[in-house]
């Protein structure tokens, strides 16, 4: 489980993250909407530490990440915004291979990881490609790839769906509801609900560095009105 408890965050006095409490237990998939600037990178930053709060906690697994960075690094996978600066390595298979190889796995299982995720990204088959040649969507999903080879306890997500297509969005989707549904706690940050709404357990939402809803989704839906948050129509009221 990632838990917040009273988070406040600042950067140069501005109050970014204000009293914030929530939490995202395993085999839970929870959608964190806002508005631009509302507070969810910074949110999401603090899951494994590269952020610290100015005051209250994040706990992972029930151990305090200031505790136990290493171990909080090893149980959250994180996909950034801007996956550019993440690559370690020259072709997609060496990138995506780089983390499970530091976990010591033996070559079969990182092979098998290597491919199932680019699979559920859909590059199966591209290992040897040079990740500078790739479009902005295809170096996303190498990013996404990473991080599922990973097979982390919990999947943070920011925006991950930023320039990737129809079919590769419905595939990286179609593989987080598997994780949840295996139970990996996945937490995915995106100012757009259309496509997650309907998949998510939780809505939580942040207005100027509060949570404003935390609800499952049909409740959160009235709540949502007026945050500059896109949320798709009923599906009964779906043509
Ligand atoms: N390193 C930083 N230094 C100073 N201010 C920052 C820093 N990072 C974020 N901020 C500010 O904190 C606020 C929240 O930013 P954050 O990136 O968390 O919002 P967001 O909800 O993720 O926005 P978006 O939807 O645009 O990605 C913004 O006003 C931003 O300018």
């Amino acid at each position: 489980m990632i838990e917040f408890r009273s988070v406040s965050h600042a950067f140069d006095d501005v109050t970014v993250l204000e009293d914030v409490s929530l939490s995202i237990d395993d085999g839970e998939f929870v959608v964190l909407a806002g508005a631009n600037g509302s507070g969810k990178t910074t949110l999401l930053r603090h899951c494994n530490g590269l952020l610290e709060p100015d005051s209250g906690e994040v706990l992972v697994d029930d151990t305090p990440v200031s505790a136990d960075l290493v171990a909080a690094r090893s149980a959250v996978g994180m996909v950034f915004q801007h996956p550019r600066d993440q690559f370690v390595a020259a072709t997609i298979g060496a990138d995506v291979a780089f983390g499970p190889e530091n976990l010591g796995l033996e070559r079969s299982e990182i092979d098998r990881r290597v491919e199932a995720s680019l699979e559920a990204v859909n590059m199966a088959g591209r290992e040897d490609e040079h990740i500078d040649a790739l479009s902005g969507g295809e170096q996303s999903r190498v990013a996404i790839a990473g991080a599922l080879a990973m097979e982390p306890t919990h999947l943070v997500l920011d925006e991950p769906f930023t320039g990737l297509d129809d079919p590769a969005r419905r595939s990286v989707l179609a593989r987080l509801e598997s994780l949840a549904a295996e139970g990996t706690g996945v937490l995915l940050a995106t100012h757009d609900l259309r496509d997650v709404f309907d998949l998510a357990d939780r809505v939580i939402a942040m207005r100027d560095g509060r949570v404003v809803v935390d609800e499952p989704p049909d409740r959160a839906r009235e709540a949502l009105a007026g945050l500059e948050v896109r949320v798709p129509s009923r599906r009964a009221d779906r043509p």
